[in-house]
């Protein structure tokens, strides 16, 4: 039985870090990965280019000394997004793609875009000048169940988006369905899809299992099993379209413990021993490096990172915290509901 492996560093195309207190907390949990695609969705969000250079910063503060993360910024698009700022932008080397929320479509989306016509001209700037656009991919039609609205978003908004915009390169954030691999495999090289740690692990009955469990809410809400396999199928093929997002998504506990709590996991502190147990058990950790740390990378048009991260698999399971806390605030980890195996080691 294989019990070591090594594998170029990580990148997490999909990240959460928040600000403030919640931003010096969570940071460190990430610094082991390379590159990371950090939200916009602050409070307010971050929607230009000098508000994104001034996160990065304050980022790169709460990083600690020697760690490996750069942070990759990303801008919120939103009906007067100006396409001049976003070129420029990007040609700065100061954001690497843009974030399309559907406005109201999950946790800080209310800036978000209402009128897709409205963005044509920032959706045909980014086409021209090679911008990825990063998709929150769910309706917001209360009309539509929400266990349909990835898929109707395929065929209502993205496939027009891209067939109205060529040349657009895009990702399909988070996909929780088989709809949303179908589709995906359905495009060329401008088309990616990121799939979460979580929605390998967690189908919907883990949400409603014995009790409402908050800490498994997260948007796009986990599908029936069949479309977590189809999840695990796409991250285990190897297939370059699809790349690692964790949307390793912290929330006070006391956000997510009420009547109406909010949606994320917080999967940064033991994603990579999840990720490994999950490739395991689908005889498929020779994949793993083209999942996690390769075909992301790729279709950004960066190199591979040099350096290399070590797993191995031991008879003790890896310790990680149950809770961190962030300020005054407590943030629960992520349970996989199993124990890891796998321990992330220095290379
Ligand atoms: N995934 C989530 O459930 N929540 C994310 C937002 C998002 O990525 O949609 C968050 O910011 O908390
Ligand atoms: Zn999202
Ligand atoms: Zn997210």
């Amino acid at each position: 039985m294989t019990d070591s492996i090594t594998l170029r560093r990580p990148d997490d195309w999909h990240l959460h870090l928040r600000d403030g207190a919640m931003l010096a907390a969570v940071t460190p949990h990430s610094a082991g990965f390379g590159r990371a695609i950090i939200m916009p969705n602050l409070v307010p969000p971050v929607v230009t280019g000098d508000q994104a250079a001034a996160y990065r910063d304050r980022i790169l503060a709460a990083l600690p000394n020697g760690a490996a993360l750069q942070p990759q910024m990303t801008l919120y698009l939103t009906d007067t997004t100006d396409p001049a700022d976003v070129v420029a932008s990007h040609r700065d080397g100061i954001i690497h793609a843009v974030k399309l929320y559907p406005a109201g479509a999950t946790t800080n989306s209310a800036s978000g875009v209402t009128d897709f016509d409205r963005v044509r001209p920032v959706l045909e700037a980014m086409a021209e000048a090679g911008i990825p656009l990063c998709v929150h991919g769910e309706v917001t039609d209360p009309a539509v169940d929400i266990f349909d609205r990835e898929a109707v978003f395929i065929d209502r908004v993205l496939d027009p988006i891209r067939r109205k915009t060529p040349g657009l390169r895009v990702v399909m954030e988070h996909i929780t369905t088989s709809d949303g691999v179908d589709y995906a495999r359905s495009g060329g090289d401008g088309l990616g899809a990121t799939i979460t740690t979580h929605h390998l692990v967690i189908n919907r009955n883990h949400i409603l299992a014995g009790g409402i469990r908050p800490h498994y809410y997260c948007l796009p809400v986990a599908k029936r099993e069949t479309h977590r396999i189809a999840l695990r199928e796409a991250a285990t093929s190897g297939e370059g379209r699809f790349f690692l997002g964790t949307d390793s998504a912290p929330h006070p506990d006391r956000a997510k413990l009420q009547p109406c709590g909010c949606a994320g996991c917080f999967t940064a502190p033991n994603t990579m021993s999840i990720l490994a147990h999950v490739f395991e058990e689908d005889g498929a950790l020779d994949r793993l490096e083209a999942f996690a740390s390769l075909n992301g990378a790729a279709f950004y048009g960066l190199p591979p990172n040099e350096d290399r991260i070590r797993l191995t698999r031991r008879d003790t399971a890896a310790a990680y915290p149950a809770t961190i806390r962030a300020g005054d605030e407590t943030v629960t980890v992520f349970d996989p509901g199993f124990p890891l195996y796998w321990h992330l080691e220095d290379a």
